[in-house]
C-alpha cells in the first residue's frame, strides 16, 4: 500500500503530541540524551528491532550518551508519512525504559 505524504497541518497536528520531535527540513527529528555510553548503545539496538519490525528506518547516529533520529519516508519522494510518525510513536514508547531524555 502507498503511503501518501502528510500535508503541513497533518505534520503541525501530529508533532504537537510528540514534544522533543521537530521538522527539520523534510525530516523528523529527535535526539536523546542517555545516562552512558552503553545505554546509549543499547537504545539504538532497541531502536533498530522496532525498525525492522515495521520495515521503516531512520538515520540513527549514535554519540556518546545520545541517540539521535532522522527520518523521512524514501517510498514517498522523501516526503513526511504516517510511517515516520508510527516509529516516532514507537520510539517515544521505549526510551522512558532506558532512560533516555
Ligand atoms: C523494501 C523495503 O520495504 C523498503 O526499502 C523500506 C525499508 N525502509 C524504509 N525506510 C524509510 N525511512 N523509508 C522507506 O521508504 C523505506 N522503505
Amino acid at each position: 500500500m502507498p503511503v501518501e505524504p502528510l500535508s503541513q497541518k497533518e505534520i503541525e497536528d501530529r508533532l504537537a503530541e510528540l514534544p522533543g520531535w521537530t521538522l527539520d527540513g523534510d525530516r523528523l527529528t529527535r535526539s536523546y540524551r542517555l545516562g552512558s555510553h552503553f545505554a546509549a548503545t543499547a537504545m539504538v539496538v532497541h531502536i533498530a528491532q522496532v525498525q525492522e519490525e515495521l520495515d521503516h528506518h531512520s538515520d540513527l547516529t549514535l554519540g556518546y550518551d545520545t541517540v539521535s533520529l532522522s527520518v523521512h519516508t524514501h517510498s514517498a519522494g522523501g516526503a513526511v508519512t504516517e510511517k515516520d510518525f508510527e516509529l516516532a510513536r514507537r520510539v517515544e514508547d521505549l526510551a522512558p525504559g532506558h532512560g533516555a531524555h
